[in-house]
């Protein structure tokens, strides 16, 4: 089956001149009230897609600003099973689509068909799972053929030519180039290496290649969006919605948007 909502709403993003914007968000964070807040303000403001953190109790790839609003989620009782609930309530005033980042314990404690069903009802589009290697997701790859869930794979800076091409041959959405080695988070500065690496992962691989981790301002997601077909923020969105600190957000996605300044003369 073809993945199709998500794949058409990057792919549009991308022939209209824009680069794609993916804001993560914590389901949940400061209470499950501010999950349809979130994700209609996102919507509004222009986001091309939506990566939805499930808050989980060992979350090894996240960094400090992502744990503690998992924690606060926690806190609040937030489960998978409640965001999909919560999800399918609104899934009418949903355009944008969503892709749900878990880590797979939850998951296989969901039970896999279960969770496919209840994605599908709730309309997601897209689904990471960070701690699942490409070598052992057949399990999972067969539930979700049957479905317009596409499975999104992380290519790491550090993987070696011929995983990225196995990796790439089996990108559904998008591929999700991590930036830097280690945790999420804000930084100051990327590898030098970063230009080259995104250069050759768009070369090799048929579906868009959008770059995260650590891209924290409207410049950074202008210079990295420009070597790639977009970029993926988490901190500093997570951080800001929890401030509710709405400009911010809106520079940043405005940052991934082809400008009128930017347009040719004639
Ligand atoms: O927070 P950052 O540095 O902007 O990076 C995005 C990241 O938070 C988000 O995509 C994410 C949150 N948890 C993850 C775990 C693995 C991979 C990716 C993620």
């Amino acid at each position: 089956m073809n993945k199709s909502h998500l794949s058409n709403a990057i792919n549009e993003c991308i022939q209209s001149g824009n680069k794609a914007f993916v804001p993560y968000i914590m389901a949940g964070d400061d209470g499950l009230q501010t999950l349809k807040r979130n994700i209609l303000f996102l919507q509004k403001v222009g986001a091309t897609a939506i990566e939805l953190g499930i808050p989980f109790s060992d979350p090894v790839a996240d960094g400090p600003v992502i744990q503690e609003a998992g924690e606060r989620a926690l806190t609040h009782g937030i489960t998978l099973r409640i965001v999909l609930k919560e999800l399918a309530s609104f899934k009418n005033e949903i355009t944008v689509p969503i892709v749900i980042m878990t880590y797979l314990n939850p998951l296989i404690r969901y039970g896999i068909k279960d969770f496919v069903k209840d994605c599908t009802n709730s309309g997601v589009s897209g689904l990471i799972v960070p701690d699942l290697p490409i070598e052992e997701s057949a399990f999972l790859r067969e539930e979700l053929n049957h479905s317009d869930i596409a499975l999104i794979p992380l290519v790491s800076l550090t993987s070696p030519p011929d995983r990225i091409e196995k990796i790439t041959t089996a990108g559904e959405g998008f591929i999700y180039a991590v930036t830097v080695n280690g945790i999420t988070g804000v930084r100051e500065g990327f590898t030098d290496g970063l230009d080259a690496h995104l250069q050759k992962l768009k070369a090799i691989s048929p579906v868009p290649v959008l770059a995260g981790f650590g891209i924290s301002t409207p410049e950074q997601v202008k210079s990295i969006g420009s070597l790639c077909d977009g970029v993926i923020v988490g901190s500093a969105i997570v951080k800001a919605l929890h401030r509710e600190d709405w400009e911010t957000i809106e520079a940043l996605v405005n940052a991934s948007k082809r400008t009128s300044s930017s347009l040719p003369i004639h």
